[in-house]
């Protein structure tokens, strides 16, 4: 008996775009149950696996890194564990692949086009891409990543429109029509759309498609290549990790000042945090200049310690000067208090 291939469907946009967002919204539906997730971050603490929800299913974190730059090596091993464990009866009925915002799609295509392991066990469903309605534009400007992102989705999804004018949605949907004919553009609001949208959207196929599509397919099936990958010069992915419960005021304040006076700078930040007198997880978001409204979780991952973590994805701005910025905020606020309660 020959075993059906698993569908994989890539999930791909840019830093802060909503990718998980919309994969937690999709995993709840019935159509996904038996759906493994494989998700891969920049940086040396990722967080994104925390901050999926699961219900049921496997959830396996790559090896932090890029995804781009480990996919011939960590992602192939992923893929075939998980296709042994479908051989051995584990209901595995679809794979997503969530990639870190800053990956270059073609290696990640590539290998899922031609691997040995792909034309047997799998089957290529589709690059889902997400484009951020407020941010989009500028990063189509910037990040040559976003653009090989959107120009090979099968699916692009506008996200964010709620906080973007229409005409600037308009507009960017213009934009992305070019530099991809064939993608349908979705919009949905808070990862909001329905799972047939998005699936059954493969196999890959360059017709179409604008000519640069076919040339980054191809720079990619050299050797060479496997070892070309450099991400754009001076972009850092750091950490700061904090024992002790946070104040609110001095880490809201700071993070505010920041957005607003670095966000060129600040391509992601993204914290998990344990904040005084709340009980409650604490995450919040920023998006180059955009900090989105903190959400509670409904409690802390089990297995995980209570410290709170902050990601931080920056260009040209160096661990150090976020660091120090952040902890004489962090002393002002605890001496504001202790002056309050004296
Ligand atoms: N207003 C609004 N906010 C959204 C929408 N979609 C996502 N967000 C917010 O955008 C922020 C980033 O969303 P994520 O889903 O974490 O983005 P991501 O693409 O997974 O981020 P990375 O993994 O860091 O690249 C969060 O605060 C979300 O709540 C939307 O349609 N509207």
């Amino acid at each position: 008996m020959t075993r059906r291939k698993i569908p994989v469907t890539v999930l791909t946009g840019f830093l802060g775009a909503g990718k998980t967002t919309l994969l937690n919204r999709l995993l709840k539906h019935p159509a996904m149950t038996g759906t493994a997730v494989l998700i891969n971050e920049f940086g040396e603490v990722g967080l994104d696996h925390l901050l999926v929800e699961r219900l049921d299913g496997d959830t396996v974190l790559l090896q932090a890194g890029c995804i781009c730059c480990t996919v011939r090596g960590d992602l192939v091993r992923a893929l075939g564990d998980l296709a042994q464990r479908a051989e051995a009866g584990q209901e595995i009925r679809r794979v997503v692949i969530e990639t870190t915002g800053l990956a270059d799609p073609a290696p990640i295509l590539q290998t899922l086009i031609s691997h040995p392991l792909m034309l047997t066990a799998y089957a290529l469903d589709g690059v889902v891409t997400l484009v951020d309605a407020v941010a989009g534009d500028a990063t189509l400007d910037t990040e040559a990543e976003a653009v090989k992102q959107a120009a090979m989705a099968d699916r692009l999804v506008l996200t964010k429109t709620d906080l973007a004018t229409r005409e600037a949605a308009a507009a960017l949907e213009g934009r992305l029509r070019i530099l991809n004919p064939v993608a349908p553009v979705l919009r949905a609001m808070a990862g909001d759309v329905a799972p047939e949208a998005l699936l059954g959207a493969g196999p890959f196929s360059t017709e179409g498609r604008i000519p640069a599509v076919a040339a980054w397919l191809a720079a990619e099936e050299t050797e060479a290549a496997a070892h070309a990958h450099r991400h754009a010069d001076g972009i850092e992915a750091f950490a700061l990790v904090f024992d002790d419960p946070l104040p609110w005021d001095g880490l809201a304040t700071w993070l505010e000042m920041l957005t607003v006076t670095r966000g060129d700078s600040l391509l992601r930040v993204k914290g998990l945090l344990n904040i005084a007198g709340e009980a409650r997880p604490v995450v919040v978001h920023g998006v180059q200049r955009s900090f989105h409204p903190p959400a509670r979780l409904a409690g802390w991952p089990l297995d995980h310690d209570r410290r709170s973590r902050i990601v931080f994805v920056t260009r040209n701005l160096p661990r150090g000067i976020v660091e120090d910025g952040l902890n004489a905020f962090l002393d002002a606020a605890r001496q504001t208090g202790i002056l309050k309660r004296g």
